[in-house]
């Protein structure tokens, strides 16, 4: 048996990277009947790490899916090391909420490593070396670039080494033109995607991944800024990473950290260890999740 990479998954094909004699090699492959019972959430999906039988046509059989670090759900990716947030300095500028926003969802979805990248650095007329500093205090590695000018690109493709990143952020940011600065040939492939966003998103999707040295880029959008409802209320102050050594310290539990008096995240805030920044996004969200608990239950009366 061999070993792979689900690449790309097309009707009932699976393209799976199977690490050949010669080196990596493309096998297309079918699910093995049987098989399909016994899959995971979501089936096989681009991502898996999948055992293989090959047949002597050359193609292969799926017999067996490795366990997962992680699911992205739509499209379906699995497996995903790295997020790559893209916002950019400014055109459009960056708007703190929809950056914590992002940063939520990447911490909702499970991915281990969480990197932020502001683009047109070119275009920001203060000191770059301010910017987001409290995030790099928090943990999340920001990258300060330029498709533009050319800067920062260097270490942008290191850290995408070894690594199944996607790329995520608002439209216009420059992502394009970034994957376009790493390497050509990856800004071609991933050209259809912005158009295919824009036809709504109720097409139905699915990813690929990219091979790029020896990690992969996966050609979605990752996650739209749009799906908080799906998020449970009480894990939220669980995925601002700042919040965690304080919320066992509450007087109320559960405590939502909003209104309740002795709560140890609004005195973290008071003393300065907690940005009112990333407290007001804490609130925000926490609100509008409330709100969206509350139209779904009124939809489940009627
Ligand atoms: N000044 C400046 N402009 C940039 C930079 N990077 C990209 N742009 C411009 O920003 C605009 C949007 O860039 P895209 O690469 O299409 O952005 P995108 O994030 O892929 O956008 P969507 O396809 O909508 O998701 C284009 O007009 C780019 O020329 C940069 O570093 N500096
Ligand atoms: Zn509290």
């Amino acid at each position: 048996m061999q070993e792979g990479r689900v690449i790309k998954a097309y009707n009932s094909f699976f393209y799976v990277l199977a690490a050949g004699q010669d080196g990596p090699e493309m096998v297309t492959c079918k699910l093995r009947g049987k098989f399909k019972k016994t899959r995971r959430s979501a089936g096989v999906v681009p991502g898996d790490l999948v055992r293989i039988n090959r047949l002597p046509d050359g193609s292969g059989v799926v017999e067996e899916q490795l366990p997962r670090t992680s699911l992205l759900k739509r499209p379906a990716v699995a497996n995903i090391s790295q997020v790559v947030l893209t916002f950019a300095a400014a055109q459009p500028d960056l708007h703190p909420l929809l950056l914590n926003r992002f940063l939520v969802l990447a911490e909702w979805s499970g991915i281990p490593k969480i990197v932020i990248c502001v683009n047109k650095k070119d275009l920001y007329a203060g000191d770059i070396s301010d910017f987001l500093k409290d995030y790099e205090a928090i943990g999340y590695p920001v990258l300060r670039v330029s498709a533009e000018e050319n800067e920062g690109i260097e270490a942008l493709r290191q850290c995408l080494s070894g690594e199944v990143t996607v790329f995520a952020g608002p439209s216009g940011v420059g992502k394009s033109s970034l994957l376009n600065r790493i390497d050509e040939s990856l800004a071609l492939q991933t050209g259809h995607v912005s158009e295919k966003i824009k036809r709504g998103r109720h097409t139905t999707r699915v990813a690929e991944l990219l091979s790029y040295g020896d990690g992969f880029i996966v050609d979605t959008p990752g996650f739209s800024a749009m799906e908080l409802t799906e998020l449970e209320i009480q894990e939220l102050p669980g995925y601002f990473p700042e919040f965690r050594p304080y919320l066992s310290a509450c007087r109320f539990a559960p405590c939502s950290h909003t209104h309740e008096p002795d709560c140890a995240i609004k005195q973290a805030v008071e003393a300065g260890c907690i940005t009112k920044e990333r407290y007001d996004a804490y609130v925000n969200i926490y609100e509008e999740i409330k709100e969206n608990q509350k139209i779904a239950r009124k939809k489940e009366y009627k």
